[in-house]
């Protein structure tokens, strides 16, 4: 198959450009990233693995438009972030990104519905009640829509916090490793939910992860290790990323 011109091609859910970012500055300086340059296909499940300190959470909230690179370029669809007002960075923030973390940020008092449309109403857009009802059957917790979170498990919690991630149709859906706090079970529920948003959406996921198994569920896995992309595994399973892992653990 011919690829088309890069003029005619759809553009990419994510775009960094030789990303490098600086956290301090002189003596505390810690460079995180290393001009980093990386597309995400539309579409498309991401894993980010990693030795502690290699950088993921810095590559994802740059991906994300959470955090402004200290040099080079990112672009979500068609918007390059560089230069773009605050305001206008969070509106777009809010429309085209989704976000899913380790602790699932729910609001306590509200229930798991309300939970899910609260991205809604922060845009003064208008409940989509359909949409919610489809999200939650997808995610299997249909049935849990009038809880609180206190009265759910930490797996329905982040299938709830999923929801909420998917309910703007963001450009792409971010989570820095959302099973982290979860058992192999719920861990599994979780990933499922995440395979299917892509699989049966389009939706482009981006998942920084520490565990093999969870990032065997993604379509490729992007391995950092002192703030460069080092390796890029295509059709992942759990035992060659082990090995990966192990291996740049070792180098590091
Ligand atoms: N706000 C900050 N101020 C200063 N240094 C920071 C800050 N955030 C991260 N760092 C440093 O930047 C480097 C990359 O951090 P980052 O959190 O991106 O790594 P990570 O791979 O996600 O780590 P982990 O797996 O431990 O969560 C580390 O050396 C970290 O100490």
């Amino acid at each position: 198959m011919n690829t088309p011109p890069s003029s005619t091609r759809p553009p990419a859910a994510v775009r960094l450009t030789q990303v490098s970012h600086v956290y301090g500055a002189r003596e505390t300086a810690v460079t995180a990233l290393k001009d980093v340059t990386w597309e995400f296909t539309p579409g498309t499940f991401t894993a980010v693995m990693g030795p502690s300190g290699s950088g993921k959470t810095t590559f994802l909230q740059c991906a994300a438009g959470l955090l402004e690179p200290t040099s080079g370029s990112v672009s979500l669809g068609p918007h390059q972030l560089n230069g773009m007002s605050e305001k206008k960075l969070a509106i777009l923030r809010r429309e085209l990104v989704g976000f899913v973390f380790q602790s699932f940020n729910l609001i306590p008092a509200l229930t798991a519905a309300e939970n899910i449309a609260l991205p809604l109403r922060l845009a003064r857009r208008g409940v989509d009640r359909a949409w919610t009802n489809e999200l939650a059957k997808r995610a299997g917790i249909a049935d849990r829509l009038d809880h609180r979170p206190h009265e759910l498990s930490g797996g329905q919690q982040q299938r709830v916090a999923i929801c909420r991630a998917l309910i703007t149709r963001p450009q792409v859906l971010c989570a820095d490793e959302p099973t982290g706090a979860l058992d192999k079970a719920a861990s599994r529920a979780v990933l499922s939910v995440l395979r299917e948003a892509v699989d049966d959406l389009g939706q482009t996921v981006i998942m920084v992860t520490h565990d093999p198994i969870a990032a065997a569920t993604a379509d490729q896995v992007l391995f950092l290790v002192d703030g460069r992309i080092t390796d890029v595994m295509d059709a992942p399973d759990p035992e060659r990323v082990a090995a990966t892992v192990t291996r740049l653990a070792g180098e590091d």
